[in-house]
């Protein structure tokens, strides 16, 4: 295999735990030419930016003043004095997440050492609820800070800077100060400072989702009135939404700061064709054989689990309820567990809230399957979980390590699907690997259960190509592995050599 290593962190390779001899090093903005370096330098400022301007415009939806005017109606004689107190401290809050965000911009932009992390325990908690949010990563993050595992600094004594360490480290740190911010208020705590682009993207997409919904009881009918002798004859359909949720993966909102975002036209068979001939590299004949497999190997009473480890909220989230659907109504799987994030993450990725709002959008659009899906929820055919992991700065090497309970929940999955290009980084350990190394390789330790990554290239790294594929497809598009528009379905089996 091909080391690409920078100079700059050849002292690195005693330091990290993992045996740097055999893996490259981490991207990292350290090289100005990279996208790491334009992310940072560029792409992450107008992402904090964006987020100033909506606070400092729907400031009234921030301060919650319609629930208190609810409240306030609710309660006519009710206490207007703590009323009054209540939206001063809320100003207040404001007044501190909009200085924490312009100090936290200052510090990227100067090149600041990263700092670590105050203790969760000194942090005010609110009550709990659907939507709050995770703070128990924390611990985690002074680890890594502690340990100095995953940020990729020089020397062991050096401290972490945006533009030296691992782009993952910086980028996942980015949101981990966001949040904190916000977490560190009296009455914002809830506060997801992406709703707006949250809501404005899928306002651009609301024909897309309402014809993908009222096209599924038609598809559904008409792949189940073919179910003659069990899940076998559902192949075609089987590609078609894989692949549909493969193409939900074009919508994220990260990508598109300063670029111009992705416009969904509807999803149909030229779609899926014209989608096939930017896949770089299609494993879903092997995803289909082996669902399949567990299919027929399993008995009357055992399980199959798909777990889809989520990203994208909007366009892509729907798509992947669909596919859960169909895995149900198909009966391929027996459970479908959706994994989403405990924090807004990376502008446009799900959270909670997101996946249980998504459900009464639906509702809207097709009176059947947000009711459906709730019902999934409630007798187990669909789960819903979070895992302080996935916000944490770790790639999945270390999932072993760091999160055990959630790895040995994975090795009890049949088939893992992990969507999207940050979750593909975090799989492949951001490194520079060369792009013919075999994905088995890249995975390092991660291998819980047999997986498929369904990820649009967004960012420089992809492995798993033929020689000399990378310098054809370079020659179509110099921007191919950052703009969104080449794919891969890669799977592997870990139980197969
Ligand atoms: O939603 P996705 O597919 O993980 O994409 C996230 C985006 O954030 C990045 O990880 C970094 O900015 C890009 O690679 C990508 O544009
Ligand atoms: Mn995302």
């Amino acid at each position: 295999m091909t080391q690409v290593a920078n100079t700059h962190h050849e002292s690195l390779q005693s330091h990290d735990p993992r045996n740097r001899n055999e893996t490259p090093f981490p991207l990292s903005a350290f090289d100005t030419k990279s996208f790491a370096y334009h992310t940072i330098q560029t792409r992450l400022p107008i992402i904090l930016t964006r987020i100033v301007d909506h606070l400092s415009r729907y400031k009234s939806q921030v301060y919650g003043e319609k629930e208190l005017e609810d409240a306030h109606h609710a309660h006519p004689g009710g206490p207007q004095e703590a009323w009054n107190v209540r939206r001063q401290e809320a100003e207040e809050d404001l007044k501190y997440v909009l200085g924490a965000l312009a100090k936290l911009r200052n510090e990227m932009q100067t090149n600041k050492t990263m700092t670590p992390f105050p203790s969760s325990r000194s942090l005010t908690p609110a009550s709990a609820s659907a939507d709050e949010f995770i703070t128990d990563d924390l611990e985690e993050w002074n680890h890594a800070f502690t340990t100095k595992i995953a940020q990729n600094v020089v020397n062991p004594e050096d401290l972490p800077k945006w533009f030296e360490v691992s782009f993952l480290f910086a980028e996942c740190y980015l949101y981990r100060r966001i949040s904190l911010a916000i977490q560190e208020t009296k009455h914002l705590k809830r506060l997801d400072p992406f709703k707006w682009q949250k809501a404005e993207s899928l306002r651009d997409c609301t024909e897309t989702i309402h014809s993908l919904l009222n096209n599924l009881s038609t598809i559904m009918a008409k792949a189940l009135a073919s179910d003659k002798s069990g899940p076998e004859t559902f192949e075609d359909s089987f590609h078609q939404f894989l692949r549909l949720s493969l193409w939900g993966n074009k919508g994220d909102l990260s990508l598109s700061a300063g670029r111009e975002p992705f416009k969904s036209d509807a999803y149909d068979s030229d779609t899926h064709n014209k989608m096939g001939e930017a896949i770089l590299v299609d494993d879903s004949e092997q995803v289909w054989a082996h669902l399949l497999s567990c299919h027929q190997g399993r008995s009357r009473e055992s399980h199959v689990r798909v777990d889809i480890i989520c990203d994208n909220y909007g366009q892509e989230l729907v798509t992947d309820l669909i596919f859960g659907e169909f895995l149900i109504a198909s009966r391929l799987a027996t459970q479908v567990c959706y994994h989403v994030k405990g924090l807004p993450w990376f502008v446009s990725d799900t959270t909670i809230a997101d996946f249980l709002r998504m459900l009464d959008i639906i509702d809207d659009h097709s009176g059947k399957y947000g009711q459906k899906w709730r019902n999934y929820l409630m007798t187990g055919k669909f789960v819903l979980t979070t895992d302080p992991f996935w916000t944490m700065p770790y790639d999945f090497d270390y999932m072993q390590s760091r999160a055990p309970k959630l790895y040995s929940y994975l090795q009890q999955s049949s088939l893992i699907i992990v969507k999207g290009d940050l979750n593909y980084r975090k799989l492949t350990g951001d490194l520079k690997w060369s792009h013919t190394t075999p994905f088995r390789t890249a995975l390092r330790s991660f291998h819980p259960a047999p997986l498929c990554a369904l990820r649009g290239l967004k960012a420089e790294v992809v492995v798993g190509l033929v020689g000399g594929q990378a310098e054809t497809v370079y020659r179509e598009a110099n921007d191919w592995l950052t703009s969104g528009h080449y794919n891969v379905v890669q799977f592997l089996n870990p139980s197969y050599r």
